[in-house]
């Protein structure tokens, strides 16, 4: 099951305390998108995850949960994504919420569908990074750096280059991408058209875009296409 990451390309990320309508919500999941991945820093409850999951149910693309507090664990997606933030010094977000949610719920965890994400948090004005407490001063070489801890010490399956917000420097991501062994490298962050989605595709190798899909779908929907 954990193996239906590895030729993603493309990935629609819907967050759970924002509105969607029935048709976007269909042009977006007969996208052609790889897979729709739910998950949002803020506001997000087990009642609108229930309510996002069964909607997106409805049609064949695969859905994953990105878990990003314990309330908002639902039953019945595809894979657990579960976060672990590499460059922060607080440990709460590395290892810690993940240790009280095992020591909690560890007899109920279906463990081979949880996927840990190396996270690097590098736009330091998104919500992520401040709640995170990341350090986002990074140049190129100490990004690669973390997604090399990530990749080759911790085998972590994905390394995902969070600029959530505001397209990053496709440096850095190129930087990380050539120094990772097995990890996917996931870039998410600013995407919000054919050309954006093209850029960061040539140097990644799964794109998310989240927010386009609420300020443009038009565009966003062109993201698709523009890395087959
Ligand atoms: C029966 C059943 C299905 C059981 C499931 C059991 C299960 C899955 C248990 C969980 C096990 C486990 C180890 C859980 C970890 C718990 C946890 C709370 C971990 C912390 C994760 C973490 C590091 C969160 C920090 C924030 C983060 C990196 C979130 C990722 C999502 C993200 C970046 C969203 C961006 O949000 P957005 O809204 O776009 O941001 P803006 O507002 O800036 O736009
Ligand atoms: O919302 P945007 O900026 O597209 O970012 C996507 C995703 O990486 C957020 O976690
Ligand atoms: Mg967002």
């Amino acid at each position: 099951m954990k193996q239906m990451i590895k030729p993603w390309r493309h990935v629609f990320k819907l967050d759970p305390d924002r509105e969607i309508d029935d048709n976007a919500l269909e042009a977006i999941c007969m996208s052609g998108t790889d897979a729709i991945m739910v998950g949002g820093s803020s506001g997000v409850t087990y009642d609108n995850t229930v309510d996002l999951l069964a909607r997106v149910r409805r049609y064949e693309v695969p859905c994953v949960l990105e878990v990003s507090n314990l309330e908002m664990v639902v039953p019945g997606f595809d894979l657990y994504m579960i976060p672990m933030v590499m460059n922060t010094a607080d440990s709460m977000w590395i290892t810690g919420h993940h240790q009280r949610a095992v020591d909690e719920y560890g007899y109920m965890i279906p463990w081979d569908l949880l996927v840990p994400e190396g996270y690097i948090i590098l736009n330091p004005d998104s919500t992520v990074a401040q709640m995170t407490g990341a350090q986002t001063d990074l140049d190129a070489s100490g990004a690669a750096a973390y997604a090399q801890v990530a990749d080759k010490l911790m085998s972590l399956p994905v390394v995902y280059v969070e600029y959530s917000g505001s397209f990053g420097d496709m440096d850095t991501v190129k930087k990380i991408h050539q120094s990772v062994q097995t990890a996917k490298v996931f870039y998410g962050g600013g995407i919000h058209d054919a050309e954006t989605a093209a850029k960061a595709a040539a140097v990644c190798d799964t794109i998310v875009v989240g927010n386009a899909v609420y300020d443009n779908l038009k565009q966003a929907l062109l993201t698709v296409k523009a890395v087959k």
